[in-house]
């Protein structure tokens, strides 16, 4: 396909997202009736979507409609290209500027829409990150780096590194962790190269990494990842050795590859139905990897940011509350109960520890951090708290 006639694609998926469909749906969908495009059309096609979604507002601004050919022309604009060499109708091209169109587009006012920020999200944004905020917003706007997380079960960082350059995939060490590897070359090879396949290197985001330099790991005992989801960080600490981990999810079938993705990793997960833990309690530490916004993971689920109300901002909140509530009946007597989210929201992160210290007065925080979106990584928070 001609860089014309993804344009044209990406404009046509874009409408569809615009009027409410999943952008990964719609793409899916676009690809089953385009049995002409390779993978390298549906990777190009993919990007521009999700530049675009990550943009939306700004750009449709500079393109004068909230539309995907809007959203394309916006881009164009945005990016310093002659809209005229790739909206040309010949072809697979979009049809030509109108005059109206020459006309239409303004850049976008300071602020949200300068952000990509929904109105209401803004002064949230603001009160979470002061002075920091712009520069996080505009993080947000641009893809995120493509992370690996050598599994120190199986490998170091150098036996990682020539493994996957066997494939040539070539990656550096990021200072985010010691165990983090960031994809320069060939990251859409990563999950067909050996390092891959043998479990010496798994897909994960740098924060979440330096989420596990961070915690305190019990050296033998104990650990649970009370919300495992797929079981990204109960494969990070397992990788770790020493204590027992053990991973449960509200929604078991959520963890349903992990003994898959334990096996090629090495490393030994139970994972439990929520009527066993009780039976399998105390544990010596409780991580809670919460359900959130995402806002600190914007950048690779763009959708999220302007699917996100104030409504159910609250709801999560209530989620959260209840999720560390339950947790902390599970922690022994001398262990740990952290909480994680990643989210740069401050309703989502400090106020809720609040809220539980608040409740819960026996229990005391020990540790916090927060990490914002950046070249390495996600945004991410980490409250440790202990009894007493
Ligand atoms: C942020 S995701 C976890 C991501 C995962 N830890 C990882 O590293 O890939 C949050 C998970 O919490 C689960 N969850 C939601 N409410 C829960 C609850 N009340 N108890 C346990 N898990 C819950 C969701 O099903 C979801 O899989």
């Amino acid at each position: 396909m001609t860089p014309a006639a993804r344009l044209a694609a990406a404009a046509q998926v874009l409408d569809q997202v615009l009027a409410g469909e999943a952008a990964e749906k719609a793409l899916i969908g676009w690809a089953r009736r385009s049995r002409f495009a390779g993978s390298g059309d549906r990777a190009a096609l993919r990007d521009l979507v999700f530049d675009a979604l990550r943009r939306k507002r700004s750009l449709a601004a500079l393109g004068g409609a909230m539309t995907g050919r809007g959203l394309m022309l916006g881009l164009l604009r945005a990016e310093g290209r002659d809209p005229d060499t790739l909206l040309t109708g010949q072809g697979h091209a979009l049809p030509p500027l109108t005059p109206d169109e020459r006309q239409a587009g303004r850049p976008p006012a300071p602020g949200p829409e300068a952000s990509d920020m929904p109105d209401w999200l803004w002064p949230l944004l603001l009160d979470s990150l002061g002075d920091r905020a712009a520069q996080v917003a505009t993080v947000l706007q641009s893809r995120a780096p493509v992370m690996l997380r050598v599994n120190l079960a199986k490998a170091n960082p150098g036996q990682a590194l020539a493994a996957l350059a066997e494939d040539g995939i070539i990656a550096e060490p990021d200072p985010v962790s010691g165990t983090a590897l960031k994809v320069g070359d060939g990251a859409r090879k990563v999950a067909q190269s050996r390092a891959y396949l043998e479990g010496l290197v798994e897909l994960q985001d740098g924060s979440s990494q330096a989420t596990m330099d961070e915690l305190s790991l019990p050296r033998d005992g104990k650990i649970l990842d009370f919300c495992a989801g797929g079981g990204g960080k109960s494969l990070a600490m397992a990788a770790r050795g020493g204590a027992q981990v053990m991973a449960h999810d509200i929604q078991p079938a959520r963890m349903k590859d992990l003994p898959a993705r334990a096996a090629r990793a090495g490393v030994r997960i139970q994972t439990l139905e929520t009527a066993a833990l009780a039976q399998a309690a105390p544990f010596d530490l409780v991580l809670c990897d919460a359900p959130c916004s995402g806002s600190g993971a914007w950048r690779r689920a763009p959708e999220g940011k302007w699917d996100l109300t104030p409504q159910r901002l609250v709801e999560l909140c209530a989620i959260q509350d209840g999720i560390l509530k339950q947790a902390a009946g599970l922690v022994a007597p001398q262990g740990v109960l952290a909480y994680a989210t990643c989210s740069v929201l401050r309703d989502e992160n400090e106020a809720r520890i609040a809220a539980f210290v608040s409740a819960h007065p026996d229990w005391r925080q020990i540790a916090v951090r927060r990490w914002d979106p950046g070249p390495s990584g996600d945004g991410f928070f980490l409250a440790q708290l202990r009894k007493g």
